[in-house]
This record gives C-alpha cells, structure tokens and sequence, in this order.
C-alpha cells in the first residue's frame, strides 16, 4: 500500500530557494539538481534523471535553453512556444527548452504585474500610446530599466540560475536590458549566448535593440534597419521571418477535409474572424454586420459562413453565443489549432497583431485589418497594404461590405490577394531561427557548463 502524506509547506527565504535549487536538495527532491522545476504548468521537458546524467557523460551535454517571454498579449508565447517547437524537431534531447517569464516569477511589482498594466493600458489606447512614445528615447527607457535591473538584481539572477542556461532567447521588448545587464555582473556575459527574437513587424519599440546580444533575429527588412539604425552590427543581424508554430507548416490537410473536421458548412465561403489572444477590438459590431450582410435578401440565402474567435474573452464569446443568426456561425473561445481554422477559411478580420498576421499569410488568407494598437502595431498596416495581402478598415459595415464583395463580384480580387500573401509568407522562419542559434553554440565549442553559482556579484552592493 502507498501511502502519502501531506507536510505543511515551509517557508522557505528566497536564498534558501535558491541553494536547493542550485546545488540540489537530496533530502526532497533530486529533479532540483536538473534545474527543472516540475510544477504542472511548468514548460520544461521532464527527464528521467539517469538519462540526464547519461547524456552528459555523453560527447555532448544536453544544453539548457531559456526562452524569456510575458503574457503580454498572446504574441510572445506564441513565438515562444513555436521556437520551443522547433527545437524539439530539429535536435531532439540535443536542447532543454524552459518558456519562463523570469520577471513575474521572481521579481516584485511592476515587473511581476506586466500582464494587467498591459491590458489595461492597451484598453485605454491613449495611456498606451503616451507610455509607448514616451519611453522611447534611449536615455529614458536605459535608466528606468537599469534602476528596474538594479533593484531587482538578487532576484532576476535567481531566476536565471534557476534554469542554469546556456543558451537565452528573448522574445520580448522588455527582456534584453535587465538579464544582460544581470549576466554582465555576475560575469556571464562571455558564456551565455543570448539572442533576441523580435515579434513585430515594423515598428518596434527601440527597447527590443541591445547591442551586447550575439544575435538579433528580425522579422522583416525594415525590422532589420531600425536595429542598424539603433547600433547593431550587421554581424549581429539576421532576417528570417517572423517564428511561427511548425504546425502551421507541417501536415497540410484540405481545405474540405477541415470543414468537415471542423463542422463548418463543405461549400460556403468562410470568413474568420478574430482579435488576438485576448478577443480585442470591434469584433462584436462586425460579426453583427457580416451577419446582415453575407445573407441574400432576394433568395434569403447565405452567400457565407462566418467563424468567430474570441481567445480569451469570455463576455464576447457568451455575448455572441446567445445571438440569432441568419447565416451560419461558429463562435469559440480560445483555439489551440489556429492553423485548423485559417485553414478551412478563405479571408480573415484581426487587428493588426503579427502573429495572427504572420499565420494567416502562410495560410494565404487575404486580410482586413479592423484595428491596431498604437506604436508596434502601426506599421503592420503599411506592411499588409502596401504589399497588397489586404485592406485595413475601422468600419465594421465597411468590412461587411468587403467580405460580401468578395465572396459575390470580387472573387478575382480575393483570390490575387491571396497569391500576394503567400508571397509574404515566411513559413520557415522559425527552423532557419533555431538552426542559426545551434551554429553559434557550435561555434562556441562543446560547451563547458556555465559556472553557475551564488556570487556576491552586484547583488552584494546594493
Ligand atoms: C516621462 C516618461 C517616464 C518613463 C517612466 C516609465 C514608466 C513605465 C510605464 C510604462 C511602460 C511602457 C513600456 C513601453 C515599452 C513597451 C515596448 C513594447 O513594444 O511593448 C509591447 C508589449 C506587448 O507585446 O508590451 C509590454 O510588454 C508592455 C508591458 C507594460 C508593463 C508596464 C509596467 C511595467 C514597467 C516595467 C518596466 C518598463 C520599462 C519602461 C521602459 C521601456
Ligand atoms: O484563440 C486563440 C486566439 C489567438 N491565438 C494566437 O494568439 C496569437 C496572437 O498574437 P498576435 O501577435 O496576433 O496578437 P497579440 O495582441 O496577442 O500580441 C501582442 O504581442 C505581439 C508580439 O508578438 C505584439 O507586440 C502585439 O502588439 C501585442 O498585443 C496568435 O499566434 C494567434 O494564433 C490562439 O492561439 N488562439
């Protein structure tokens, strides 16, 4: 008989966490010595600890990588997630992947609260716009994020130590300054590879821009000259795309079968739409006008079918539920298959978001743009215009008057349209991002392990 047994939980100081999960902690947990933590949200890949110690005696040890993220948004996992993926098919145990927000585990406020500030600055466009321009020149956001850094040093570095990396990815604006800065002290800087993967488009906030990364991985051209423009080197600078999830590349399945797996009606044209990670922007309004528009009033027909997403706002998603349809409507919440949807879909309505953005172009789906988010969305719209993937409108009867044309009369523009999105497309991006981080820890040689430990470091002057 197995019998467990419940202990009350002890506290335990930030240090003490630390030293156990730094040196291991034989008398609770031996999985501590891996810097893994196996919480059930946890993103590590669990390994039995004698294949882990296999590996290393090994010619190669597997190599820690941490990916720094926050959900700001949905974005950044979702590149996040994708790099993780990508790794994983490419080097199989040659990696392990952590997806961390570093800064809300371990820091104190407001680094820990960025998700909500975010939302609700973002809710209030103005604020967001204000904070966004405002921090952007260079001596501004460099002494609030060194005071930030400075502040927050003992615990950053605990967070770093946790996962003992060899490898850092960041693929948020606010993730360069504070653990480069955190590596520097404690005389990391020259053994860690740290790399940022830029998730915006066009105009990205100058934070994103560090010149002590080895790599500066760009999502588009003009991305590419902002990061000369704010003193990157070329030697730093790679444009491959944005990273996208390789599901969304990987077993391509038809159009009809999707319907069919997806209950949609096998011969209506169906427009997506959608608001990002967190539902934003006027989706309700255009699901009202589409749901006038895309029906026949001669033949009380449908000429489509309309699919709305509402990611994580549950009002929106109930709200919508409980209406009367004329025409055919799925209305979900937050998907986990976006490649399925976009794929039984023939155009899409978002904000300008570029992951949403950067999926559907590989999925060839035209795009109306309804909204964008002050600062690093702006330049998404020129991005999908001016190269002729889609059209942006604040409208709601605006696009139901796009969408209806272009399921009825306009067919021949839907379809151009289409081809000009899938010349955007980057769908390998993120495997051409993973194997140019492998050849700089190659570059590096087999890599000794980082000497992690507790230093006096900086944390010690403060
Ligand atoms: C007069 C100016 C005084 C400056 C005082 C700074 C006050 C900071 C207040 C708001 C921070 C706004 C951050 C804007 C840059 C975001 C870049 C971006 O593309 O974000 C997109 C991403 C979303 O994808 O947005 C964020 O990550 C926003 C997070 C908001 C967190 C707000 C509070 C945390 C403050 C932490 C340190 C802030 C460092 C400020 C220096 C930059
Ligand atoms: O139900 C859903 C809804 C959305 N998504 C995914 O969530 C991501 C949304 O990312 P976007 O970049 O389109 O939009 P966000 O608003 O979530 O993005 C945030 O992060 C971005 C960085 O990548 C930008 O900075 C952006 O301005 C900021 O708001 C996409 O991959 C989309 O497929 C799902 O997986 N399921």
């Amino acid at each position: 008989m197995v019998m467990t047994v419940a202990y009350p939980k002890k506290a335990v100081s930030l240090t003490e966490k630390v030293l156990q999960r730094v040196y291991g902690n034989h008398s609770t947990s031996s999985s501590s010595n891996l810097g893994c933590s196996f919480d059930s949200d946890d993103d590590c890949e669990e390994d039995d600890e004698s294949t882990v110690e296999l590996m290393q005696i090994g010619a190669e040890r597997t190599k820690n990588v941490l990916i720094l993220m926050s959900d700001t948004g949905g974005g950044h996992r979702a590149s996040a997630e994708a790099i993780r993926d990508a790794f994983k098919i490419e080097f199989g145990d040659e990696y392990r992947i952590f997806v961390k927000d570093v800064c809300k585990e371990y820091a104190g406020w407001p680094l820990n609260d960025m998700e909500r500030s975010y939302k609700f600055m973002v809710k209030h466009v103005q604020l967001w716009k204000v904070a966004f321009h405002s921090t952007s020149p260079k001596w501004i956001h460099s002494c609030y994020l060194a005071a930030m850094a400075a502040y927050y040093a003992k615990e950053v570095e605990a967070g770093l130590m946790e996962y003992k990396p060899d490898i850092i990815i960041s693929v948020h604006p606010l993730m360069q300054h504070i653990p480069l800065w955190v590596l520097k002290w404690q005389g990391l800087q020259k053994k860690v590879i740290f790399v940022t993967v830029i998730t915006d488009l066009n105009t990205c906030h100058p934070t994103w821009f560090h010149p002590r990364v080895n790599r500066c991985y760009c999502p588009s051209k003009e991305v590419a000259k902002r990061a000369s423009y704010f003193g990157l080197e070329v030697s730093q600078i790679r444009v491959f795309g944005l990273p996208i999830r390789p599901s969304f590349v990987r077993a391509v399945i038809s159009k009809d079968n999707l319907r069919i797996e997806l209950k949609l009606d096998p011969t209506l044209p169906a427009v997506l739409l959608m608001g990002g990670g967190e539902g934003m922007g006027p989706v309700k309004e255009t699901a009202m006008a589409l749901g006038e528009s895309l029906l026949d009033k001669e033949t009380g027909r449908p000429i489509g079918q309309l699919i709305i997403i509402c990611g994580r706002n549950r009002t929106l998603a109930s709200t919508l539920q409980s209406e009367e349809w004329k025409i055919p409507v799925k209305v979900r919440g937050f998907e986990t298959q976006m490649e399925k949807w976009m794929g039984a879909c023939d155009c899409i309505i978002t904000k300008a978001g570029p992951g949403t953005i950067a999926e559907a172009l590989i999925r060839g789906l035209p795009i109306i743009l309804n909204d964008y988010i002050p600062g690093q969305e702006k330049g998404n719209v020129p991005y999908v215009v001016d190269n002729g993937a889609g059209v942006f409108t604040r409208s709601p009867k605006e696009t139901a008057r796009i969408v209806t044309e272009w399921f009825s009369t306009k067919t021949d523009e839907l379809k151009r349209m289409s081809e000009n999105a899938l010349k955007l497309a980057q769908p390998e991006a993120v495997v051409d991002i993973v194997k140019d981080i492998h050849d700089l820890a190659a570059q590096r040689g087999p890599l000794a392990r980082v000497p992690y430990m507790l230093t006096a470091s900086f944390t010690s002057i403060i």
